[in-house]
């Protein structure tokens, strides 16, 4: 099967021990809201006070001073004097924000600081900015904490749209997440699923609990090493690893770190509170701990030796499988040439790409895997017609292969669902206006930061009957609705020049995580709880993983020798 979207119908931490990896210092983006509000609040009243006692007086400058540009502004809060409406985003800024637009509207005005920003809550409002503006709103702004780092940004997600993240893109579409390539690593993901499920069966054999979203979590990050780097993290019985473990930790906490917003971002002049608290030298800690572990693997493999894999306790099929490897992501990009078409690229730039897919690609999908089974759960009604057409289909005596998932118009069914009611970027990678557009009788000037509502329009009941259910029959009476970026209704990858280019690995991942799972396994609670009782909250940040990450009783389904 090739891996273009078009062939797929349907055409990304959730670390279970992740905050005790990330360590408790670290700040999440409520307690930096909690911390740092408490101090904004005293701010506002004196810088109110002061401004207030200024335009009283006639101070130069003042109000009376500034030239008035009339612009018609698409409706929404007030802002507050310095935060703007920072104080409205709260702990989930997709649902406060959701509940702002129900009262102002699919495009509301908002401020962070003194920056303008607009906010997206309707697949057609998306379609206009996405679609119709497409190129005018394909900017980005700075990447949280570059008021911090101070350093060039040079990785794809967080460039600005030009030359430099023309060439990084180009690289990645042409050379890298080909549907050829992504078709040579083929074998090596099979081996991966079928590790991952190898290893549940053994945990069900010994009677425990199985920690789906660790076994869910170390498949999606091997997936994803083998092929950057020629190297699989961890292995079969993975505990003990050490550099596995600090590999995955310092990219779970860059990852939240990414998920913080920085007051010092939008307010350059009160960086001294992130400073006074810690924040900055935390920040700073955490990204020189990865860029360090990027540049010892970048030095490997420029050396031409290959890293060592960490797989003492991998099966000798593993470590076979990894003689024969097609050629890695980081060897493709070690001979691409620089921006100018001259050279090399820089390793400052292979190492932001590395990240990137790291960062971008697989929490990102080994959480949607994570949240498909616990609908599944909730739903056996879901649950059995997946396992009746995977059984139908596949049989019992041989394992799913990519080449079925065609055949499985329920499975994709059930992973578009999955998409819809749990978006990782709930609110999309913020996109900024790069000159002064006009639209939907609204003016822009440029830098405008555009936030879209994912969550919001995915839930839109103007678009979908009982939007809150998870109810995978809608796919299945609308097969044609699917996640490409076509049908802004379900746009979990975004759509237009910044859409997600890891789009086909992503949904493939999610359609071989399901089913080999469920074709594999009888899920159930641990104690025979009611699955109605599940917590279905979820965390949000740069991701948005289950809050309780997901533990099971997982019963073989199939033959002993088919695991
Ligand atoms: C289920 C899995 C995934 C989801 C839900 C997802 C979602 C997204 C979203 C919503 C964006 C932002 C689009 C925008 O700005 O409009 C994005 C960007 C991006 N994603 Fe993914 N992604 C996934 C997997 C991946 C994978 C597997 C890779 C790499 C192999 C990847 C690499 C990237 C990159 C590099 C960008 C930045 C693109 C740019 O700014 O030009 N993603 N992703």
């Amino acid at each position: 099967m090739s891996l273009t979207v078009e062939n797929m119908d349907i055409a990304s931490t959730n670390l279970p021990s992740g905050d005790q990896l990330m360590g408790a210092d670290l700040l999440t983006r409520t307690q930096l809201w909690s911390w740092e509000s408490l101090l904004l609040l005293g701010l506002v009243s004196i810088v109110t006070l002061f401004l207030f006692v200024k335009v009283l007086f006639g101070g130069a400058g003042g109000l009376q001073g500034r030239k008035a540009v009339k612009l018609r502004q698409p409706p929404g809060p007030r802002p507050l004097p310095i935060i703007g409406n920072m104080h409205q985003f709260g702990s989930q800024p997709h649902i406060s924000l959701w509940n702002l637009a129900k009262k102002y509207g699919p495009i509301m005005h908002l401020k962070l600081g003194s920056q303008r920003v607009v906010v997206v809550s309707s697949a057609d409002a998306a379609r206009e900015f996405l679609k119709v503006q497409d190129k005018v709103w394909a900017g980005r702004p700075p990447a949280p904490g570059a008021s911090i780092f101070e350093e060039k940004i040079v990785d794809i997600v967080w460039s600005t749209y030009g030359n430099y993240w023309r060439h990084l893109r180009k690289i990645l579409t042409i050379e890298i997440l080909t549907s050829k390539r992504l078709e040579s690593f083929r074998p090596l993901r099979t081996q991966e699923f079928s590790e991952m499920v190898r290893s549940i069966w053994d945990d069900s054999q010994q009677g425990k609990v199985v920690d789906l979203a660790v076994k869910i979590s170390h498949l999606s990050f091997n997936n994803m090493t083998r092929m950057l780097l020629n190297k699989r993290f961890f292995g079969v019985n993975a505990s003990g690893q050490e550099e596995a473990f600090r590999f995955k930790e310092a990219n779970t906490k860059f990852l939240s770190l990414a998920g913080v917003i920085s007051i010092s971002d939008y307010i350059p002049w009160l960086a001294w509170i992130t400073k006074a608290t810690g924040f900055n030298k935390y920040m700073k800690k955490v990204k020189a701990e990865v860029d360090n572990m990027f540049h010892e693997f970048l030095e490997v493999k420029k050396n031409g030796k290959k890293l060592q894999n960490n797989d003492s306790t991998t099966p000798a099929t593993a470590a076979d499988e990894n003689q024969n490897q097609p050629e890695d992501f980081v060897d493709i990009l070690l001979r691409q040439p620089a921006e100018d078409g001259t050279g090399h690229l820089a390793d400052i730039s292979i190492k932001a790409v590395i990240q990137d897919m790291i960062v971008a690609g697989t929490d990102t999908s080994s959480n949607v895997v994570e949240w498909g089974i616990s609908e599944l759960i909730r739903h056996p009604e879901a649950e059995k017609k997946l396992q009746e057409e995977l059984d139908r289909v596949i049989g019992k005596e041989r394992t799913v292969t990519e080449a079925d998932i065609p055949n499985l118009p329920y499975l994709n069914a059930v992973v578009k669902e999955t998409f819809r009611l749990h978006p990782q970027t709930p609110i999309n990678l913020p996109h900024k206006s790069i000159e002064d557009t006009t639209l939907g009788g609204f003016d822009f000037p440029v830098n405008t930061i555009l936030l879209l509502n994912i969550y919001a329009i995915q839930r839109d009941p103007n678009w979908w009957e009982r939007p809150e259910e998870f109810d995978p029959e809608r796919f299945i009476k609308n097969p044609e609705i699917n996640v490409t970026g076509n049908h802004f209704q379900l746009i979990p990858f975004g759509s237009g020049r910044r859409q997600c280019p890891g789009m086909p690995l992503g949904v493939l991942f999610v359609q071989m995580g399901l089913a080999r799972l469920v074709h594999s396994f009888q899920f159930s609670l641990p104690d025979a709880a009611d699955p109605a009782t599940l917590d279905m909250t979820a965390r949000f940040g740069l991701t948005a993983p289950r809050t309780v990450p997901l533990k099971l009783v997982c019963k073989p389904r199939l033959p002993n020798h088919l695991y």
